[in-house]
């Protein structure tokens, strides 16, 4: 079968390659013109090894990254769906957009498929409506189906092909003929949604769910530190119950899917509360983690502190919403302690150097910085003479770090591991005071 991809970023490229190594033939259209020539020459963008080569057998076996789009029996639509914190709604620019690209090239018998993660009814309502500019009727003329991406990043290779799918389409010849598309290449289950609503709907509880359970242990982190307990330690007792499954704290939850999806869910609705509770949990979990700092330093204006990890999660390049990045910000609001240097470069716009009351050193290892935007610096740098070291992505760069160099280099041996991703006593063997979430 002809494909065309709409949108060949990290899922686009993924499905894409699926259904390629497959046997169709597929085009993948990206307006991004680097994107597309850096694919051509065999250069796909991801640090993920088994995905490079995924591409790469791709493109051996006749995928075709394109800026420009085609014709093809089925249009695919892999396109970004952010959040506009102004408006609290998904932006769908990038959806509707990808749609009226689609109605100049769709004839009928055609099969619309929208894999992007949007809120509910936008199958239905906004994408068909866009589509229809083509003058084909959505469900009589061409088939459109809602088939949610659900794989792990990280561990995308696998994923695509053993997870369950859910496919909702608007009728139930749209289902079908979706159904069918995926059927012979994907190992795990496919489940049929009543319609594409239900289908949107599902793939958004899941992340929701995700959000509350990571919302609900961070809760019990801040409640076990009240009474001077290690709150991984319940969390596993409690786990061992097989109705209970509580998963583990940190310094919130990051990425694009997460902390948005759950607004999604409820956008045409008033009834979020442990979901909207959940959100607001999370989001503060940078202050909980400044307090675990506080509580060992003092008052913050005029530390240095090094934080590393600006990934929102290990091993992963992809810095959205990252619980990293928000802590840096949380401390580069403290206000410098009144008659110091640092006072004094705040009020001239920090032309002559940090203008807030914390030196904040980010580090990454897998977060690409080539413009400058993050301000990341070496690892030596970050750590050099730094009061405490807080570790914000459980990299396995960082499990693997020395405490004993770090130790040489920091001017004080404090470490908070918001993850609990470092060999606590490793650390402590060094002389360094270990805190945790
Ligand atoms: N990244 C992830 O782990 C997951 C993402 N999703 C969802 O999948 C969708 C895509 O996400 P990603 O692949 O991560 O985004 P991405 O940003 O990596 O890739 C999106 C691609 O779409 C291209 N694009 C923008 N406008 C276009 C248009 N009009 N026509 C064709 N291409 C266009 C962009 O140039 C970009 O290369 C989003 O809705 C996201 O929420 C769902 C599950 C997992
Ligand atoms: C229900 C579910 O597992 N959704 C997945 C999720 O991928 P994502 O990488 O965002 O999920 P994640 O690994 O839970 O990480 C999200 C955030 O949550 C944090 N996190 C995760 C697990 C945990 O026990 N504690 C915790 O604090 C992570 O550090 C990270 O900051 O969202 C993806 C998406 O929708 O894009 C989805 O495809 C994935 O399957």
């Amino acid at each position: 079968m002809k494909i065309c991809v709409h949108g060949i970023g990290y899922i686009g490229l993924a499905t894409a390659a699926l259904f390629a190594n497959a046997g169709h033939d597929v085009v993948g259209y990206d307006p991004n013109e680097r994107l597309v020539s850096e694919l051509r020459a065999g250069n796909p963008r991801t640090t993920e090894e088994e995905l490079r080569t995924f591409v790469l057998d791709a493109l051996d076996n006749g995928f075709e990254p394109a800026d420009e789009p085609v014709e093809a029996d089925c249009h695919l639509v892999c396109v970004p769906t952010p959040y506009d914190e102004e408006s609290q709604m998904a932006d769908l620019a990038y959806v509707e957009a990808a749609g009226r690209t689609v109605a100049e090239y769709l004839r009928p018998g055609d099969l619309v498929i929208l894999e992007s993660t949007v809120p509910p009814g936008t199958t239905e309502d906004a994408f068909a409506s866009v589509l229809e500019n083509s003058g084909l009727t959505a469900g009589e003329d061409f088939a459109l189906a809602h088939c949610p991406e659900m794989v792990l990043p990280g561990n995308i290779t696998y994923e695509i092909v053993h997870n369950d799918r859910i496919i909702g389409g608007i009728d139930t010849a749209s289902t079908d003929r979706a159904v069918a598309l995926y059927e012979p290449l994907v190992e795990g289950a496919i489940h049929r949604a009543p319609d594409a609503t239900t289908a949107e709907f599902v793939k958004l509880t899941q992340n929701a769910y995700r959000d509350v359970n990571i919302a609900f242990a961070n809760e019990l982190a801040r409640v076990a530190h009240d009474y001077g307990i290690r709150s991984r330690d319940a969390i596993a007792l409690a786990n061992v119950h097989p109705r209970v499954d509580v998963l583990q704290p940190g310094p919130g939850v990051g990425g694009h899917c997460l902390p948005i999806d759950p607004w999604f869910l409820g956008q045409s609705s008033d009834s979020l509360d442990i979901i909207e509770s959940a959100r607001r949990i999370n989001e503060g979990m940078v202050d909980f983690v400044a307090e675990l700092l506080e509580g060992e330093v003092g008052p913050l204006a005029g530390t240095s502190v090094a934080v590393l990890g600006v990934a929102y999660k290990g091993n992963v390049d992809d810095s959205r919403h990252s619980p990293g990045l928000r802590f840096a910000d949380l401390l580069r609001a403290v206000p410098a302690a009144s008659g110091t240097e640092a006072e004094a470069t705040a009020t001239d716009g920090g032309q002559t150097g940090h203008d807030t009351g914390v030196d904040v050193r980010l580090h990454d290892p897998y977060v690409d910085d080539h413009d400058g935007s993050l301000g990341l610096v070496d690892l030596e740098d970050a750590l050099r003479d730094a009061d405490a070291v807080v570790v914000t992505a459980a990299h396995d760069a960082y499990r693997d770090i020395d405490p004993k160099m770090v130790r040489e280099l920091v001017s004080r041996p404090l470490v908070v591991d918001t993850l609990s991703c470092l060999d606590a006593n490793a650390w402590r063997d060094a002389g360094f005071d270990y805190v945790e979430v």
